[in-house]
């Protein structure tokens, strides 16, 4: 559908309400490993935060890069080995893991973020003590878990108009760096700083009862419901970090989070700008 000029501008009239609402508003968006491998979403996905930015919003990106980590393992000759979600993190997989997500993920993130016009600046967990780490289970080795957030940092870099794009490793009280779940550390640093949103970037069109079933999708899950789901197994693998996530934040005071597919482009513009249902929202 070609729009006129008129009708472009009278959308975008149409939209002034919200666009006043958007203003200042903290929107936490975890961008997810599976969802960044195609370069065009990747593109679509990256000018979908830069627009929300240039609207006002302040915008703070949490990346994954799992898929891109196992690639790097094999090269080596590793086998990638996970636990409810969460990898198994020896001392060679812990530095495959930081060279991959803080080495070469965040910093194409940044560019590609330069290259549309907006300042955004390369962090991780132990930029500033942002994040304090601690193990989650010493059979996982080098797997973290947040245990403070401390948003100065945060705070500065968007009070500069920039955007703050995070890698999600941290270094624990006894000195060493672990590698945490993206999904964990977006939802965490989303109750930390207030945000109104959590938005959970992935490759699926969100939670369902079959998971090999789109048509199965559960598009509003409260947070009462969750371990249900959990225990029936409906929800398992990947997006048990990722509900557990959504169920932090949300009961720690984010109005909403969802869990929304990054291969289908425009859909995180569709969920802020419209009312459309589009992947699962968690409230509390
Ligand atoms: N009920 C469910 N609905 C959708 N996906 C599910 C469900 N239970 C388990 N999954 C799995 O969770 C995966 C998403 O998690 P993950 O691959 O870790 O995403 P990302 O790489 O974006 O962080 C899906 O690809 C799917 O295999
Ligand atoms: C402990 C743990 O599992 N850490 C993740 C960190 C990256 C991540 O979360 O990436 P995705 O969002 O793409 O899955 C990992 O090593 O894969």
């Amino acid at each position: 559908m070609k729009l006129s000029p008129y009708e472009k501008a009278s959308l975008m009239i149409k939209k002034l309400p919200q666009i006043k609402d958007f203003l200042n508003q903290t929107v936490v968006i975890k961008y997810g490993g599976n969802a960044m491998t195609n370069e065009a979403l990747k593109e679509v996905v990256i000018k979908d935060i830069v627009l929300m930015k240039f609207i006002g919003m302040n915008p703070v990106v949490v990346h994954g890069g799992g898929p891109e980590i196992t690639n790097m393992m094999k090269k080596v000759g590793k086998e990638a080995e996970f636990v409810n979600g969460l990898r198994v993190t020896d001392r060679e997989t812990m530095e495959i893991t930081e060279k991959v997500l803080f080495g070469k993920i965040n910093k194409e993130i940044v560019s590609f973020m330069k290259d549309y016009g907006t300042e955004a600046i390369s962090i991780n967990g132990k930029k500033d003590s942002m994040i304090q780490a601690k193990q989650k289970d010493p059979k996982l080795g080098f797997v973290g878990e947040v245990d403070q957030v401390n948003t100065d940092i945060l705070e500065k870099i968007i009070a500069e108009g920039k955007i703050p794009v995070i890698s999600p490793t941290a270094c624990g009280k006894d000195g060493e760096t672990y590698n945490i779940n993206a999904d964990e550390v977006a939802g965490r640093v989303a109750a930390a700083i207030g945000a109104k949103k959590l938005i959970l970037i992935t490759d699926v069109d969100g939670v369902m009862m079959d998971q090999h079933d789109t048509s199965s999708i559960i598009s509003h899950i409260k947070t009462k419901e969750i371990r249900k789901y959990i225990e029936d197994q409906i929800i398992g693998g990947g997006m048990i970090p990722k509900i557990q996530c959504c169920f932090d934040a949300v009961t720690c005071g984010v109005e909403k989070a969802h869990i929304i597919d990054g291969r289908k482009p425009k859909s995180m513009l569709l969920k802020i700008f419209t009312n459309e249902s589009v992947g699962t929202m968690i409230t509390d």
